[in-house]
């Protein structure tokens, strides 16, 4: 067995985690300060101090970077790519650095993973980006010839949540048709039909329900006055979309369960846009149900809001009469990242190279 170091940045947080030949992980969820995130003036200046809060923890732990056989890290926006663990090189860093596909803090995980390890000659590997691409050639088209849709979605987790939810129906997953919706800081809902996502929206680019922090889809010719009105800059556009969308533009707030609290002191928006949203994420599985047009094994719903009760509540009674709804609150991206790694080391899986 191996000795793994997982690092998963997310937009304000890093999770930690160490599997060592077969013991319990020791985990750790470093949660940045948001003022402190947002003085960077964007994703990839945050490398160092990022960098640095891991180190700080290893040392505090005592365990050297020497003594990992692998790092293995949530994989960043690069180009479209088919499901499976990536060796980290430099083709994919150089995309990465200069944000070629995108900025998101997965974006980071990479970039950080391959500073550390470079002294040690220790392979860095990334398993099921968030570009993993399976979309059928019907689920590109935009509308317009000059956009593609592509794919931005919870890759990793929704395919580690798919084969748990395959394997409590006592199939495989490439037997199975699931609808899988990632209720999080983002939302993603993904077709799997047969093991593949053929169809996803993409949680980056303004597609899908509103979150707790964007917008998901606008009405397109009112975006484009908003643009060229003239009152607001293109950052500040931006961040309508990413960042401060969603409930975070409702509401002031980012955290479901402060919502929650608002709703319980009988703040009647609040609970508009609480309902607001599980009907949003209700009308995606609608349509990701028919992307799949056969028979839906189960619709799966998983991520930090799945935590609440109230939300899948109202979720399950619109989809229950399309398929049988399955909850898996929160993640296990780690997990689904060590095992990944564990894959390559072992031989059972050959790493991909990017380029
Ligand atoms: N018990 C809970 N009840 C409601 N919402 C929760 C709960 N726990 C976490 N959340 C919400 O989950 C979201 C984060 O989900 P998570 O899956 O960790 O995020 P991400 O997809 O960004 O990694 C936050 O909006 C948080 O408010
Ligand atoms: C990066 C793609 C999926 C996504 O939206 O992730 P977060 O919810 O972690 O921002």
């Amino acid at each position: 067995m191996y000795k793994i170091l997982v690092i998963n940045p997310g937009s304000t947080s890093t999770k930690l985690a160490i599997y060592d030949k077969g013991k319990p992980p020791v985990e750790n969820t470093i949660r940045h300060d948001i003022e402190k995130i947002r003085q960077f003036p964007n994703i990839s200046s945050q490398l160092t101090f990022r960098k640095e809060v891991i180190l700080e923890w290893l040392n505090n732990i005592n365990v050297p970077v020497a003594s990992f056989d692998a790092i293995v890290t949530r994989g960043g926006l690069v180009k479209p790519l088919v499901s499976g663990a990536y060796l980290v090189n430099e083709a994919m860093l150089a995309d990465l650095r200069a944000a070629k596909y995108g900025e998101h803090a997965c974006n980071l995980g990479a970039l950080i993973a391959y500073d550390l390890a470079k002294n040690h000659s220790i392979p860095c590997y990334t398993v099921d980006p968030a570009v993993v691409d399976e979309l059928e050639p019907v689920a590109r088209l935009s509308g317009n010839p000059l956009f593609e849709r592509r794919t931005t979605f919870h890759a990793l987790n929704q395919k580690a949540v798919a084969r748990r939810a395959a394997r409590d129906l006592g199939k495989r997953y490439d037997e199975c048709n699931l609808v899988v919706a990632h209720l999080g800081g983002g939302i993603t809902v993904g077709a799997h039909h047969k093991g593949c996502v053929i169809d996803v929206n993409n949680g980056v680019e303004g597609e899908g329900a509103f979150t707790p922090e964007r917008s998901g889809g606008l009405p397109a010719a009112q975006l484009v006055e908003l643009c060229f009105g003239g009152k607001y800059t293109k950052p500040e556009i931006l961040r309508m979309i990413m960042g401060g969308g969603g409930v975070s533009a409702y509401l002031g707030v980012t955290d479901m369960r402060q919502v929650e609290e608002l709703m319980e002191q009988g703040d009647k928006r609040a609970a508009l846009i609480f309902e607001g949203m599980g009907y949003q994420v209700a009308k995606e599985i609608g349509a990701y149900t028919a992307a799949i047009g056969e028979k839906v094994d189960a619709i799966v719903l998983t991520g930090g809001i799945a935590y609440s009760s109230k939300m899948t509540d109202l979720i399950i009674a619109r989809v229950k009469l399309f398929a049988p709804v399955l909850v898996y609150p929160g993640e296990d991206e780690n997990g689904a990242l060590a095992e990944g790694a564990i894959r390559v080391l072992s031989g059972e899986e050959v790493a991909k190279v990017y380029g």
